[in-house]
C-alpha cells in the first residue's frame, strides 16, 4: 500500500507512527509532508518513508492520501491537490473535525473515493478508537479504511452525521481520560507517593479497568459493584466524588466540546 499523510503534525506523527509500527499489511511507500520538514529527518530512517515539503509529489506517489490539516487548513490543500487525484488510484480519508465529506467533494469533485476517519492518537500505539463514515463513491473503499485503521486500533462505521459526536467521545475524550488520571495522580501524591509512582499506580490502574470491561463485556457499574465493599473506602470516595459533580462535569465537558465543533464547522 502507498499512503501520504498530508500535514504531519501531532495527529499525523501519531498516525505515522501506527503505521510504521503495524504488522497486519505491508506499507511499500509512506510519505510524509509538511511545510517545514526539517524536523522530520528522523523519519528517514524507517525504510519505504518518504518525507517532503511537496503535497503534489506525495499525492502523485500515493494510492491513499491522508489528509491531517488543522480544519482552516484543508480547503488550500484541497485546492492545491485536487488536479493531481485519480478517481481511478485515490482514496482521499480525511481526519479533519467539523469539514464534511460533501465539503470535501465541492472542491474535489464527486468522483473521488472520500472517506472520513476520525482516530484518536493511541493510534501510535496501534490503541485508536477510530470512528469511520462515507457516502457515495466511499461506499467501495470503506473497506480499505477499515483495513488500515483496524491495524491500529479498533474502528467503526458510522453514519457521517454522527461524526462530531465521535470526535468528542474518542478523539478529544483520550485527552479527557488522561485528565482524570492526571488527577488521580495527583491525589496519589497528596497521600504520600512521589510523582512518577503515582502517575505509574493511576495509569495501570486506569488500563486494568479499560481492559477489565473490554475483556468481560460487563457494563462498568457491574464491576464497581465488585470494588464497592459496604462501608467501606471506595464508596465513600465515589458518593463523594458524585457529590461534587465527577458525571455531571464530564458530561457537560463532553457536551460543550460539542458545542465547539458546531463553532468550528461553521468557520471557515
Ligand atoms: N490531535 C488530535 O488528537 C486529533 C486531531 N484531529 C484533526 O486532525 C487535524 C490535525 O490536528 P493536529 O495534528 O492536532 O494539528 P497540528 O497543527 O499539530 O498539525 C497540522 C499539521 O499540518 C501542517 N500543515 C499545515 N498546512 C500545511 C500545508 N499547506 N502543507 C503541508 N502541511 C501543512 C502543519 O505544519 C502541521 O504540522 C485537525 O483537523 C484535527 O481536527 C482529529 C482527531 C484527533
Ligand atoms: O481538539 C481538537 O479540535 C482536535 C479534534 C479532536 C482532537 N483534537
Amino acid at each position: 500500500m502507498k499512503i501520504a499523510l498530508i500535514g504531519v503534525g501531532n495527529l499525523g506523527l501519531s498516525i505515522a507512527q501506527g503505521l510504521v509500527d503495524q504488522t497486519n499489511f505491508d506499507i511499500e511507500q509512506l510519505v510524509l509532508t509538511k511545510r517545514n520538514v526539517s524536523n522530520l529527518d528522523g523519519w528517514k530512517k524507517h525504510p519505504h518513508v518518504l518525507v517532503t515539503p511537496s503535497n503534489i509529489d506525495a499525492v502523485r506517489a500515493s494510492d491513499v492520501i491522508i489528509l491531517c490539516v488543522q480544519p482552516s487548513q484543508i480547503n488550500t490543500i484541497l485546492n492545491e491537490i485536487k488536479d493531481e487525484l485519480d478517481e481511478k488510484r485515490h482514496v482521499l480519508i480525511s481526519t479533519i473535525t467539523g469539514r464534511k465529506i460533501s465539503e470535501i467533494a465541492e472542491i474535489v469533485g464527486n468522483k473521488i473515493a472520500i472517506i472520513r476517519s476520525m482516530p484518536n492518537t493511541a493510534i501510535s500505539v496501534g490503541e485508536s478508537m477510530t470512528c469511520i463514515s462515507t457516502n457515495g463513491t466511499g461506499k467501495a473503499k470503506i473497506g480499505l479504511a477499515e483495513e488500515i485503521f483496524n491495524a491500529m486500533g479498533e474502528t467503526l462505521v458510522i453514519d457521517e452525521s454522527k461524526m462530531q459526536a465521535a470526535t468528542v467521545v474518542c478523539a478529544s475524550g483520550i485527552a479527557f481520560w488522561m485528565r482524570l488520571i492526571r488527577a488521580t495522580t495527583q491525589g496519589a501524591i497528596q497521600l504520600g507517593f512521589d510523582a512518577p509512582e503515582a502517575k505509574h499506580m493511576a495509569t495501570q490502574a486506569c488500563m486494568g479497568a479499560a481492559t477489565l470491561l473490554l475483556e468481560s463485556g460487563n457494563h462498568p457499574e457491574e464491576e464497581i459493584d465488585k470494588v464497592t465493599t459496604p462501608q467501606g473506602c471506595t464508596i465513600s470516595g465515589l458518593n463523594e466524588m458524585e457529590h461534587e459533580g465527577l458525571s455531571s462535569a464530564l458530561i457537560k465537558g463532553l457536551m460543550k466540546s460539542y458545542e465547539k465543533i458546531s463553532q468550528i464547522m461553521t468557520d471557515k
